[in-house]
């Protein structure tokens, strides 16, 4: 059984010119234990796919799914409080800037002690603070960061940008969820520190069992332990499987350019040669295009495209396109 699926979902909200839908029939399955990731252009709403799964949708906004569910629990059918009760126990997120997720004014001590579960530690008073600085010492180790007692002294500012996210991780993972949800954990970091953070979460995922689902504008950024890999456009799902397939045969346009942006602004290009992105910009809310969205600035669009496209398959990758690349050949 999946630990997450999502089939449909669509998140509309009303806006002086009528209502528009922001997410879009979105699918999204994910095992226990996978790593997942999500790519696509800013605006193409991966966060708002993100906050829908942790529950934190503003309630002026109307969500709807065929299915919205966790570990075979039906969220859209549980209240408030039930959520927040699923959510707080099985899911953790982490967020591109640690300082954002961090309380400048407590020491890290005193934010890992808040996140570890008082089932953890038992006994008396003492007992229980000795329990919780060994606890916090381990959640250290975990995330790599050997000067345990520096760090648990240290106020967030103090800290590097790779050991607060490193910290932030070891916040997040403290009460063992079953899902990280990562979003852009790596963006603006240097390599040897985007590295570091990225085999992490894949130590992580393997040795607590833990399901990641993580956010990224760049391919090249996506943990290389990726299972299954989802491209996000516009708030319509683009193409969705096996993440190896995808990148080798990209069957969607959108997909094809953003593996080819990927590789040129992560080689030497010569100065001003035309970057193969899309021509044009996302559309904004007020001027979303009928059928495919991608459709005023893909290369293979035809009359067609003004339909929505249904659901094709190829082996293990699913895409909405009518006019396909990388078809195998009869
Ligand atoms: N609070 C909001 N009010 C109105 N529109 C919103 C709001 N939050 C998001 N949106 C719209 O929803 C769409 C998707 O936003 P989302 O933040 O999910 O994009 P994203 O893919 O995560 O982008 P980025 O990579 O820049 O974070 C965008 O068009 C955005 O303008």
């Amino acid at each position: 059984m999946d630990l997450l699926d999502i089939r449909n979902l669509t998140i509309e909200l009303d806006m002086p010119q009528g209502r528009v839908r922001i997410l879009d029939r979105v699918n999204l399955q994910l095992k226990s234990g996978e790593i997942h990731s999500i790519v696509g252009e800013s605006g193409s709403g991966k966060s708002l796919l993100a906050k829908a799964i942790i529950g934190v949708i503003n309630p002026a906004w109307r969500v709807t799914a065929d299915r919205l569910w966790w570990n075979g629990q039906d969220l859209l059918a549980m209240d408030l409080k039930q959520r927040r009760a699923v959510t707080g126990r099985d899911m953790a997120m982490i967020f591109q800037d640690p300082a954002a997720y961090l309380d400048p004014n407590n020491t890290i001590e005193q934010q890992i002690n808040e996140a570890i579960p008082t089932g953890d530690v038992t006994g008396t008073f003492l007992r229980r603070r000795m329990d919780r600085k060994t606890r916090a010492k381990q959640l250290l180790h975990r995330v790599g960061i050997r000067d345990h007692d520096m760090v648990l002294k240290s106020y967030p500012f103090e800290l590097s940008e790779g050991i607060a996210q490193k910290v932030s991780i070891a916040i997040a993972v403290a009460h063992r969820p079953k899902l990280l949800i990562a979003d852009e954990p790596t963006t603006a970091m240097e390599p040897s520190t985007r590295d570091q953070i990225q085999r992490l979460l894949t130590k992580l995922a393997v040795s607590q069992d833990m399901s990641v689902l993580l956010i990224t504008q760049d391919v090249a950024s996506i943990l290389p332990a990726t299972q299954n890999l989802t491209l996000l456009y516009c708030g319509q799902l683009m193409e969705t499987g096996d993440a190896r397939k995808i990148l080798e045969r990209p069957a969607h346009p959108y997909t094809d350019s953003m593996i080819r942006m990927s590789l040129q602004s992560h080689s030497d290009l010569p100065r001003k040669s035309r970057l193969p992105t899309l021509p044009g910009a996302v559309p904004t809310l007020r001027h979303m295009p009928i059928g495919c969205r991608l459709g005023p600035r893909c290369p293979y669009a035809q009359k067609q495209c003004v339909k929505a496209p249904e659901v094709s398959s190829r082996e293990q990758q699913l895409f909405h396109c009518h006019f396909p690349l990388n078809e195998p050949e009869s």
